[in-house]
C-alpha cells in the first residue's frame, strides 16, 4: 500500500486578484517539510498577490490553500502565526529598534500580553542571531544597517517566530550578487537543517535553479511547478519571456540575450 504523502502547504485551482480582477488562476502546488521553493516570474504577473493570499493578507478569489491539511482562511490570526511567518520587503516601522528587539518581536505569538520572554524564547531569540550572523549587529539600530544586513535581520525574526513555514517576498533585492547568495544559502539551510518549508519570490531564476528544490513558474497560463531539472526538460522557462530579446539556455541553466 503506498503511504500518502503529508504535505505542509498545498494550493488547488487557486484564483488570486482584487475584487473583480483575476490577477492569475489554475495555481497548483504542494510542498513538504523540509523544501525550499521560488516562485518566478514577469513584472506584474502576481507573485506578491501570491504571497500575500498565503499569507491570509488578502481573500483568495477561489481555489483551496490548506496548511497541515486544514484550510488556510478557518486558522484564527494566532493559530496562523504559529504556522506561517511572512516576510514582505518594507517594513520600515520597526526601523527604530535594534536587530535583537525586532528579532524578539518574533516571539509575539507565543508570549503573554506584556511580551515577557521565556527562556525558551530568549533561546529562540539567540540562535537567530547567530544562524544568521548577526551576533556582532544585535545592539545596532536596524535604520543603521545595509539592506542586505536588514534583510538577514528580517528573515532572522522569522526563524524566531518558529513556524514550519516561512514565506518571504524578494529576500534578495537590492543586494549584490555575494550577498544574494548568502541569503539564499542561509535560506536553504534552514529549510533541509530545520525542515522549515520555504516559499520565496524572486526575478534570481538561475539562482533559484541551482538552489531551490522546487519552482513555481507563473507563466499567465499553465502555471507550472516542479524541482528545477523536471522544467528545464519541459521547456517551461522558454516560454517565460518573449523569445526575440533572450533565450534560456537549458545548458546552463541561464538566460541569454539574443545578439
Ligand atoms: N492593491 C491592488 N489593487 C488592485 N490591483 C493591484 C493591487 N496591487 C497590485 N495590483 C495589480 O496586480 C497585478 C499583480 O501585481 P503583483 O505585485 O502581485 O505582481 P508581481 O509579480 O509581484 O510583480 P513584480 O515582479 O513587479 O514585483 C498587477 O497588475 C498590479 O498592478
Amino acid at each position: 500500500m503506498t503511504e500518502l504523502k503529508k504535505y505542509k502547504i498545498s494550493v488547488e485551482n487557486l484564483a488570486i486578484g482584487y475584487k473583480s480582477t483575476v490577477v492569475a488562476k489554475q495555481i497548483n502546488f504542494s510542498l513538504e517539510s523540509g523544501e525550499l521553493c521560488a516562485m518566478v516570474g514577469a513584472n506584474g504577473v502576481g507573485k506578491s498577490t501570491l504571497l500575500r493570499t498565503l499569507g491570509n493578507l488578502q481573500p483568495n478569489l477561489s481555489g483551496t490553500m490548506t496548511i497541515d491539511e486544514k484550510n488556510l482562511t478557518s486558522y484564527t490570526s494566532l493559530e496562523l502565526a504559529q504556522k506561517l511567518s511572512l516576510v514582505l520587503t518594507e517594513q520600515p516601522a520597526s526601523k527604530n529598534l535594534t536587530v535583537e528587539e525586532l528579532i524578539a518581536l518574533g516571539r509575539q505569538p507565543y508570549t503573554n500580553w506584556i511580551g515577557t520572554l521565556t527562556k525558551k524564547d530568549k533561546s529562540q531569540i539567540e540562535e537567530s542571531l547567530s544562524t544568521f550572523l548577526l551576533n556582532d549587529l544585535r545592539y545596532r539600530k536596524c535604520h543603521e544597517l545595509s539592506d542586505g544586513q536588514l534583510q538577514r535581520v528580517l528573515i532572522a525574526r522569522a526563524m524566531a517566530q518558529d513556524t514550519p513555514i516561512i514565506v518571504l517576498d524578494e529576500p534578495t533585492t537590492h543586494l549584490d550578487l555575494f550577498h544574494k547568495v548568502q541569503i539564499l544559502k542561509l535560506l536553504q539551510q534552514l529549510a533541509h537543517e530545520k525542515r522549515k518549508t520555504i516559499v520565496f519570490t524572486t526575478h534570481e531564476i538561475d539562482l533559484a535553479i541551482q538552489l531551490c528544490d522546487k519552482i513555481l513558474i507563473l507563466d499567465g497560463a499553465e502555471n507550472p511547478f516542479g524541482e528545477p531539472c523536471q522544467l528545464i526538460e519541459q521547456k517551461c522557462f522558454e516560454r517565460l519571456f518573449p523569445s526575440e530579446m533572450v533565450h534560456f539556455d537549458a545548458k546552463t541553466g541561464s538566460f541569454k540575450i539574443k545578439k
